[in-house]
């Protein structure tokens, strides 16, 4: 069966003063797949995110979800259509506990009464592992959990397509390895696109990736046509601690 695409540039282009952020992006994305963003510090990556999200506006080119023009659509409704993000600063509620904290979230989605949003809050703490720490102040958590209550953010959302800006910055070998799980657990359901900087993890996870370089797409591929590619080798997999 072909791959539907759920999201597409056309031309995506960012320029921030006289920086050319992104550069005439033309990207597609597989409904279901997980995908990687990858490349150099500066290269762009956040900025073509935001611009997916709806939290950049873009200079120029257009932004297609589900077959729609969203390019106009502020944030909020680009959520109502199915797209979550969360990103690469934390971005809780510090004075809030992690319930409430994700329970905003899912308000923002779901029309649903309080009882029928506290049982979706709940599942998704308890699928990402901070059942036990429903009640606690979010500026009070680990910096990872304080991560992970973002990707809870996120999930609760029940998003088709999933977008994470450098999730496991910061986290622990031991949560690093929940995240693989938790992402590989969502494969075929929920399309998402992962921005990371851990080559560890794109392995672990990914099964195709984008390689961004000065603001255009250098390589797109699987992960071990990427591993292979000279280009990238040059630009970017040689200046990182690359496993494997
Ligand atoms: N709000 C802004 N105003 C001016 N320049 C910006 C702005 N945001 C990003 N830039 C510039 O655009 C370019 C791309 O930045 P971006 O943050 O998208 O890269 P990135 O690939 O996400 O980098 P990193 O891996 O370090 O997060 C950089 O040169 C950056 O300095």
């Amino acid at each position: 069966m072909a791959a539907v695409t759920i999201l597409e540039t056309k031309g995506l282009t960012k320029v921030f003063g006289g920086i050319h952020a992104n550069t005439d992006i033309d990207f597609q994305l597989p409904e279901g797949q997980v995908m990687a963003l990858i490349g150099p510090n500066g290269a762009g990556k956040s900025t073509f995110v935001g611009m997916l999200c709806g939290r950049i506006p873009a200079t120029a080119g257009q932004v297609i979800f589900k077959g729609e023009d969203i390019s106009a659509l502020p944030a909020h409704k680009r959520i109502a259509m199915g797209i979550a993000y969360t990103f690469q600063i934390t971005s809780v509620f510090a004075n809030l506990p992690a319930r409430e904290n994700v329970a905003l979230a899912a308000r923002r989605k779901h029309r649903l009464d309080e009882a029928g949003i506290l049982a979706k809050v709940d599942a998704v703490l308890a699928r990402i592992g901070l059942a036990d720490r429903a009640d606690q102040i979010a500026g009070d958590l680990s910096y990872g959990h304080q991560r992970l209550l973002e990707i809870a953010m996120g999930l609760v959302q029940e998003p088709e397509l999933f977008i994470l800006d450098e999730p496991t910055q910061g986290l622990a070998d031991s949560e690093i390895t929940e995240f693989v799980d938790l992402i590989n657990g969502l494969k075929g359901s929920t399309t998402i696109l992962l921005i990371e900087h851990n080559m560890d993890v794109v392995m672990r996870t990914a099964q195709a990736i984008t390689v961004l370089n000065f603001g255009e797409i250098l390589a797109s591929g699987s992960p071990s046509e990427i591993k292979a590619n000279a280009e990238v080798q040059a630009a970017y997999l040689g200046t990182v601690h690359a496993e494997d």
